[in-house]
């Protein structure tokens, strides 16, 4: 049985890019908790957080992941999925996991491009660079304790893709 690949970092690292790509490549499907929240609830990420607030948002969140968890199956996860211990253990025990890492300027630079405001509401209110330094220097060591393997997700999307393949001995599936 293929085990499930999770991918964790923080926002704009390419969990839904990567994981499209990589799933293709593989022939497994493709799952993302925040795709998946949008559409059990029919709200994004910013309602669910407007109407119920964060910590209802990551208790969704906590289902999400075990809802979308099955066998040959490429998960994008939420980039705050690492912050509760319960998904990290989940996703170590359930499957392989892969964190793509990438400075923050980069990440802030992407997110600057394309913000999709909807899914990604802010998380501390403060301008985009300085949350990205933050958010990193707060959750680099669970991304980094909860990973099977780190990705240099700086590569262009081809080359994050063959990373990954190459750190499981996975094989292109064409
Ligand atoms: N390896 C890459 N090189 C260049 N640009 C990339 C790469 N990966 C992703 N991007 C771009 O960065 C932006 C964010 O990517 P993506 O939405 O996949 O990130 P994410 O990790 O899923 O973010 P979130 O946690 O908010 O869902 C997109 O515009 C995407 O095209
Ligand atoms: O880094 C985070 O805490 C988040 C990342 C996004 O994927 C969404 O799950 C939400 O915007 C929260
Ligand atoms: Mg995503």
């Amino acid at each position: 049985m293929s085990l499930p690949i999770y991918l964790i970092g923080a926002r704009g690292c390419g969990k839904t890019t990567i994981g499209q790509a990589l799933s293709q490549a593989l022939g497994y499907a493709f799952s993302d908790t925040d795709h998946y929240l949008q559409l059990t609830t029919q709200r994004s990420v910013a309602e669910i957080v407007a109407s119920e607030g964060w910590d209802s948002f990551r208790a969704r969140e906590t289902e999400s992941l075990r809802a979308v968890t099955a066998p040959a199956t490429v998960i994008a996860t939420g980039g705050g999925m690492v912050l509760a211990e319960v998904n990290r253990r989940f996703m170590r025990e359930h499957g392989q996991v892969i964190w793509l890492n990438a400075p923050s300027t980069v990440l802030a630079d992407r997110l600057e491009r394309q913000p999709e405001a909807a899914q990604r509401p802010t998380l501390t209110g403060r301008p985009i660079a300085e949350e990205m330094s933050d958010i990193l220097r707060e959750r680099a060591h669970l991304y980094r304790q909860t990973a099977h393997h780190e990705v240099n997700a700086m590569q262009a999307p081809e080359q994050v893709v063959d990373q990954i393949l190459q750190s499981l001995s996975l094989a292109r599936a064409s």
